[in-house]
């Protein structure tokens, strides 16, 4: 068994038993074994068999493992309890994909700290692996070493795993300084409606690539006598786009000016990685960045990238929807500002701490203490705007929040065609949630939450705020298919658990 699935299973059941109420001691008096085994079996350490699989599974009354990696996983949520204590949020699934695609740049050694350990970021492993990269989890702390080869090996690359992600679009702005042609299956991600990669295109056109897309891929061909003359200008205020045309003009060895460039948290990490690597970048953090590339970057590199706002404001949401008093620490609060400015506007009573800087030496963090608040809806519509506005993957938290509101909040999600849809799902545990159009709803609340059994949106946000409506409802609900949480957060369930959440991970047989 690899490493990987000893962790797994290891995670699966040490979940499963806290479940129960079962002490390591306690598992491992059933077992005939001892304490520091089930710790190490817990811990991923411990060659399982399958008799001991069997035998763990019995006696915590719980399918362990089921045949077969395709198998769903669903949680069970005993909801209307309150939270409390702290929680560190963990570092972004935005930045973490961008860095790892920007690892291509570099022949050194990347060693990137504390990544997010979450199947988006599985799934860009993957796809590296499968064309030679060689990485590797160094600790529990989750840091991550990248080396590799001098030569990628694109024709065995794994189409299943990139095809999951919306990611593999970035692969365009590291290949083009090294292959001619090449293709890449057509991105995955969030279902959110037509998602473009238009602004892509045209914004790496100037450094001779011209894709087609036909028959599931983008063929790739590099014309490297081209090279940009003017100034690019995004056509819209893409964060991909902006790193895909960072990624591009790293090894160009002109100078590349990039207006309308996206701002945002993913955005600042992979400059001040790429500035790391020895890439200079004028205008970090504003809507021009003026770079300097390197023709070969060979430079040991070692980077940790920032908390994640999206996930700071998934925890926010989830002291707000249940009532609870609970800090949020390691908040990055330059991209949480406007949230803060509307929840406060709502009523919501909170404090935040002095701010302090991230290990990228760079992103203001604040701890936030929320506590239980009566909250009226906000005056205005709620709606997203590029960074520094609020953040569209935030949107979907205030139907959470309005939901548990006084009053009626229009949210106006003019950004995706069917994210606004999806929070539809929330009327199934009670809420009032009516759909204008495709864009628009309006939430009535506040809510008597209602236990239910969803079967996860395929989308990333909606389903966590499924999941947050759920721990606000008295009874037991079930949330189904849940790999689209996995793809952004890591041991989302336990963590909650852990301030006092009752959520189960389970899998059919
Ligand atoms: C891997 C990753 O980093 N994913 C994030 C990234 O996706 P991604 O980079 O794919 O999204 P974009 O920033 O390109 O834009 C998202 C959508 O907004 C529209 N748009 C955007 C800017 C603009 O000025 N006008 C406009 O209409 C685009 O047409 C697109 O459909 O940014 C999105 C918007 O922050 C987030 O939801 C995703 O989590
Ligand atoms: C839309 C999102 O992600 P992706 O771009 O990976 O689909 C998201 O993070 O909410």
């Amino acid at each position: 068994m690899t490493e990987d699935y000893l962790a797994r299973i290891g995670n699966l059941i040490r979940d499963s038993r806290k479940h129960r109420g079962l002490t390591q001691t306690q598992l491992a008096e059933a077992l005939g074994t001892s304490q520091s085994a089930v710790n190490r079996i817990e811990r991923g350490h411990q060659n399982l068999s399958l008799e001991m699989i069997a035998r763990i599974g019995a006696a915590l009354d719980s399918e362990i493992v089921a045949l077969g990696h395709t198998t769903p996983t669903h949680l069970r949520v005993v909801g209307g309890s309150q939270l409390s204590g702290a929680i560190d949020v963990k570092t972004s699934k935005n930045a973490g994909v961008a860095l790892l695609c920007a690892s291509l740049l570099n022949k050194g050694r990347t060693t990137l700290r504390k990544v997010a350990r979450i199947e988006e970021v599985n799934r860009i492993l993957d796809v590296l692996h499968s064309i030679g990269v060689k990485t590797r989890w160094l600790n529990e702390e989750n840091d991550l070493e990248i080396v590799r080869p001098e030569q990628l090996d694109l024709d065995a690359l794994d189409l299943e795993a990139a095809r999951r992600t919306r990611s593999i679009i970035m692969f365009l702005g590291p290949l083009l300084h090294d292959e001619t042609r090449f293709k890449l299956p057509y991105a995955g991600g969030c279902d959110l409606g037509t998602r473009t990669i238009e602004p892509h295109m045209h914004a790496l056109r100037p450094f001779g690539l011209e894709v087609k897309a036909t028959g599931g891929f983008y063929h790739a061909e590099v014309d490297r006598s081209v090279s940009p003359k003017r100034p690019i200008v995004l056509i819209e205020r893409s964060d991909t786009g902006t790193e895909n045309v960072l990624l591009a003009a790293a090894r160009n060895p002109s100078v590349t000016i990039i207006r309308n460039a996206s701002p945002n948290y993913m955005v600042q990490d992979l400059c001040v990685f790429l500035q790391k690597l020895g890439v200079q970048i004028d205008g970090l953090g504003t809507t021009t960045l003026t770079v300097q590339g390197v023709e070969e970057i060979s430079t040991d590199v070692d980077y940790a990238p920032s908390e994640d706002p999206i996930e700071a404001m998934s925890l926010l949401t989830a002291a707000i929807v249940t009532g609870s008093q609970l800090t949020v620490r390691r908040a990055p609060v330059e991209f949480l500002e406007i949230e803060l400015a509307i929840l406060e506007e709502m009523g919501l009573d909170y404090s935040r701490s002095n701010e302090y800087v991230a290990a990228n030496g760079f992103t203001r963090l604040v701890d936030l203490e929320v506590r239980p608040s009566r909250l009226h809806s906000p005056i205005d519509k709620i709606h997203p705007m590029p960074f520094p506005g609020l953040n569209v993957d935030n949107i979907p938290f205030f139907a959470g929040i309005a939901a548990v509101a006084h009053g009626s909040t229009l949210i106006h999600d003019w950004v995706y065609e069917n994210r606004a849809l999806h929070l539809t799902e929330l009327t199934k545990l009670g809420a009032t949630v009516k759909l204008a159009d495709p864009h628009r709803i309006y939430v009535e609340g506040p809510t008597r939450w209602r236990a239910a059994e969803v079967i996860c949106p395929p989308a990333l946000r909606p389903a966590v705020v499924i999941l947050l409506g759920m721990m606000a409802a008295k009874g037991t609900s079930v949330l189904r298919n849940v790999y689209v949480i996995h793809r952004g957060y890591e041991e989302l369930a336990e963590r909650l658990n852990q301030l006092g959440a009752q959520i189960e991970t389970f899998r059919d047989i």
